[in-house]
């Protein structure tokens, strides 16, 4: 079962002996995501040491991983600043799914005060002790928490957008899911383009080019629907017990051993995701999920959108509107976040 979920590249990789030295940290390790995301970085050749960091739990997950008989190290570090430097120095790859997830009536907007907070604390560990690592951020409203670490980046100065990501692969991996079950085909065969952001209506399914360019009508409302709203349908059928874990660890690992081939030297390795962008800067969208080819540095180049029909044009208004807002928001909410950044720095004076 586990063979089946996994891209090809992904089982030529697993296979692969590789010689890469490679430290991978995950903030929230303890969680829903971080646990069964820590296991398949286990199960990752390229992945040398694994360090796991929660404000509770980090050291009883490292301890029970630790014992995959898998070649990499493991280590699980207590709740606290020390902690979090360990967990941190020497990161090639961050991946940040701590934070809360929705119960069934919200959306992952009502998420932003409790979450900024959190996302805006760790990014600001990141940029002191791992400044230089690809960082993957989880956490949602994703829209707003990626805008949220840049400007923590930013405030120490250490910003390279070329090393930040906010994590949309779920929504590709739902919508060649989704499309498969439609169609009857092997998933592993259906690649689907989504573009835009990481909520509902900002999620954009280019379904023109995909295999099937010839869904319409109702039958494409329903797909189109089914994956801008898919994280829905998990949180109601966890009828208040949180929401997507397990398909996103699967999604968090593709991502973060995708970035670990590019780092490895291999060519053509695309993955959508949500960057600092130039295609919508015009539109107040300096951040926005396209196909993105990685490189060693992280992003290499941003692909443009491609001919989009008339629909989907539909379904790009809405969206940028929405994601402006949401970017937007990492920086001008009245009780901005940035004033915990600011005040922090202060305090280092
Ligand atoms: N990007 C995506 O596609 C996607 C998909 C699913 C879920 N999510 C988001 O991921 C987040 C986590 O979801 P979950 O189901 O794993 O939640 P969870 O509550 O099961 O786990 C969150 C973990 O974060 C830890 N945590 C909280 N504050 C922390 C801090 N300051 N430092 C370190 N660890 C901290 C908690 O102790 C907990 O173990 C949510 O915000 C959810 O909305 C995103
Ligand atoms: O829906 C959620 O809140 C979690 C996640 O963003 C998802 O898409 O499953």
């Amino acid at each position: 079962m586990f063979r089946s979920a996994l891209s090809t590249a992904q089982r030529r990789c697993f296979s692969i002996s590789a010689q890469q030295n490679s430290k991978v940290t995950v903030l929230g390790a303890a969680g829903g995501i971080g646990q069964p995301l820590s296991l398949l970085l286990k199960l990752n050749p390229r992945v040398t040491e694994l360090a796991l960091y929660d404000i509770r739990g980090g050291p009883g997950v490292a301890a029970d991983i630790s014992h995959v008989n898998t070649k990499s190290k493991v280590t699980g570090y207590n709740s606290g600043p020390e902690g979090l430097k360990a967990a941190l120095e020497g990161a090639e790859i961050v991946l940040i799914p701590a934070g809360v997830p929705r119960k069934p009536g919200m959306t992952r907007d009502d998420l932003f005060n409790t979450n900024a907070s959190i996302v805006r604390d760790l990014a600001k560990a990141a940029a002191d002790h791992a400044p230089n690592a690809n960082i993957l951020v989880i956490a949602n409203p994703v829209n707003s928490t990626v805008p949220i670490t840049a400007e923590v980046f930013k405030s120490k100065g250490v910003y390279n957008p070329k090393r930040l990501f906010g994590v949309t692969t779920l929504d590709v991996v739902r919508a060649s899911r989704f499309i498969s079950e439609l169609k009857g085909t092997n998933p592993a065969n259906e690649e689907v383009t989504v573009i835009g952001g990481h909520s509902g209506v900002t999620i954009v399914p280019l379904l023109s080019q995909s295999n099937h360019p010839d869904i319409s009508g109702e039958a494409r409302n329903i797909l189109v629907n089914r994956i801008q709203f898919g994280g829905d349908e998990v949180v109601k059928a966890k009828d208040g017990a949180g929401s997507a874990t397990l398909s996103m660890a699967y999604a968090g690992s593709r991502m973060a051993d995708a970035l670990l081939r590019a780092a490895a030297g291999e060519k053509g390795v695309i993955e959508p995701t949500f960057v600092q962008s130039p295609l919508y800067a015009d539109k107040k969208c300096d951040f926005f999920s396209s196909k993105v080819e990685l490189g060693p540095e992280g992003v290499k180049t941003i692909h443009p959108i491609g001919k989009l029909n008339d629909y989907e044009k539909g379904l790009l208004a809405p969206a940028l509107e929405d994601l402006a807002k949401n970017i937007a928001k990492a920086s001008l909410t009245p009780n901005s976040i940035l004033w915990g950044v600011l005040f922090a720095n202060f305090e280092e004076i």
